[in-house]
Parts: structure tokens; C-alpha cells; sequence
């Protein structure tokens, strides 16, 4: 079952060693296949340089495993989450990648202070609360999913216009239109967050990137009126 999206997101996993956003095994990909409503997700603990495609794990929006002979990764019930208060995405991503970790960490927002940023993620890529007692008492993955969808909610904040969270204390969650589109914005957001940090570092905190320049960015790639590429005009 699956068996193309299982070599797709295998695929999509061995990107994130290769991209330098994983240590060990701190990271997973999962993928959807909406229409069969089910998604393919790396098993747990296992090391990249063993994980095969088979090894992939199908589990269903209600986060039944429906096959699979390992264990789903530990943050299964985050990604399910997201698949489902989040109806566009099509790949999910959690990585402990050093600059954005750092900010999730401190408890901060990678604000945009450039059209780097500006090019994928149209604004600050925020940071949720923390999370309560009971939260993590209770049912922890799914909760982290949870703060994280609130985040946007509460702000009015559009995933499919800002790819990223950072849960506090935590790491960086990324998705994207499929497991590839999610792992890049992975990359994007490591990169990003590093020149935000030293961009903090040499400035001070200063101000975002101004509105119309961030608007201009983001909404020549994305959107009904993106023109970059080979889109046509
Ligand atoms: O966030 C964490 C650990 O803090 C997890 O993401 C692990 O780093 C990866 O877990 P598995 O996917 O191997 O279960």
C-alpha cells in the first residue's frame, strides 16, 4: 500500500542528514495521500544511514497504524495534527536544526528582516507559548500539535503563507505542499533563522523588513498573482 509515497518520503528523510538539519535521528518527514486519508511517516529511532523505504510506516488520520512493522516516529500525533487543522499541506517536518532550535528555545519569532525570508514565508515564522503542566502530563505530541495550530488560529496567521513553527523549548516544525516542498521550507527557515540571529546580533532587535517589500516577495512567488519563474505573466 503506498508503496510510491513510501519511496517519496524515504526520500524526503534522507534530505535531512544530507542537508545538515539532523543529528542522529532528530528529525522526521511524513507525507499524505489525502485522498486514501492516510500518511506515510519515518519509523522511530531509527538511523538514517540504515532506514530503507520499506520501513515507512502508514498510519490513518485517526492515528491508527494501518501498516508497518516498526513503530511510527514518536511525533506522530503531531503531524497528524497538522494534517488535519491544516487541509492544503501535503508533507510535514520536524528537525532539531541548530539557528531555528535556538529561537525555539529562547521562546522567539525568526522575524523577516530580508526577501530571503520574505521569498517563503510571508512574515515572522512564530513561536508558540508555553505549554501547560497537563499539556505535557498529558497527551504530548498531540498537545504540542495543538499549541502550535492555536498559534495560527489565534493570530489569523495562514499556514499555507507561513510554512513554519517553532514550538518553545522544543524545535522547529515545517510542512509544505508534499514531504519535498516541506523539507525545503525546512532548509529555508535554518537558513533564515541564522541571518535573523546575527542580523539581531549586529543590530540589536530591530524592525521587520517593511511591509510593501515583504509584500512584493512573497506575493510574486506565491499566490493567484505570482509571477516568478517560469510561471506565466
Ligand atoms: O523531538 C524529538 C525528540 O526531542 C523527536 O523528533 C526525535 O528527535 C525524533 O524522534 P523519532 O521520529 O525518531 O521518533
Amino acid at each position: 500500500m503506498l508503496e510510491e509515497l513510501k519511496q517519496k518520503v524515504y526520500e524526503a528523510n534522507m534530505l535531512l542528514p544530507k542537508h545538515h538539519l539532523i543529528t542522529f535521528t532528530w528529525g522526521n518527514v511524513s507525507g499524505i495521500d489525502r485522498e486514501k486519508g492516510l500518511f506515510v511517516i519515518k519509523p522511530s529511532g531509527v538511523e538514517y544511514d540504515v532506514l530503507k523505504p520499506e520501513d515507512m510506516v502508514v498510519v490513518d488520520l485517526e492515528g491508527n497504524k494501518v501498516e508497518g512493522e516498526l513503530n511510527p516516529s514518536s511525533d506522530t500525533e503531531t503531524h497528524r495534527i497538522f494534517y488535519k487543522e491544516f487541509p492544503h499541506i501535503g508533507g510535514v517536518v520536524h528537525t532539531h536544526s541548530r539557528w531555528a532550535t535556538i529561537f525555539a528555545q529562547a521562546g522567539q519569532g525568526v522575524r523577516a528582516y530580508g526577501t530571503t525570508q520574505g521569498d517563503y514565508f510571508y512574515g515572522e515564522i512564530p513561536c508558540t507559548r508555553d505549554m501547560t503542566e497537563e499539556e505535557i502530563q498529558g497527551e504530548y505530541e498531540y498537545n504540542t500539535g495543538v499549541v502550535a495550530v492555536e498559534r495560527f488560529k489565534k493570530y489569523g496567521i495562514n499556514p499555507d503563507y507561513v510554512p513554519a513553527v517553532l514550538v518553545k523549548n522544543h524545535g522547529p516544525f515545517c510542512w509544505g505542499t508534499d514531504c519535498m516542498n516541506a523539507v525545503h521550507n525546512a532548509v529555508v527557515l535554518e537558513e533564515v533563522a541564522m541571518m535573523a540571529f546575527h542580523t539581531q546580533m549586529l543590530t540589536g532587535d530591530r524592525d521587520p523588513m517593511p511591509q510593501a517589500l515583504l509584500d512584493k516577495h512573497f506575493l510574486r512567488k506565491h499566490g493567484p498573482n505570482a509571477y516568478y519563474g517560469q510561471t506565466k505573466k
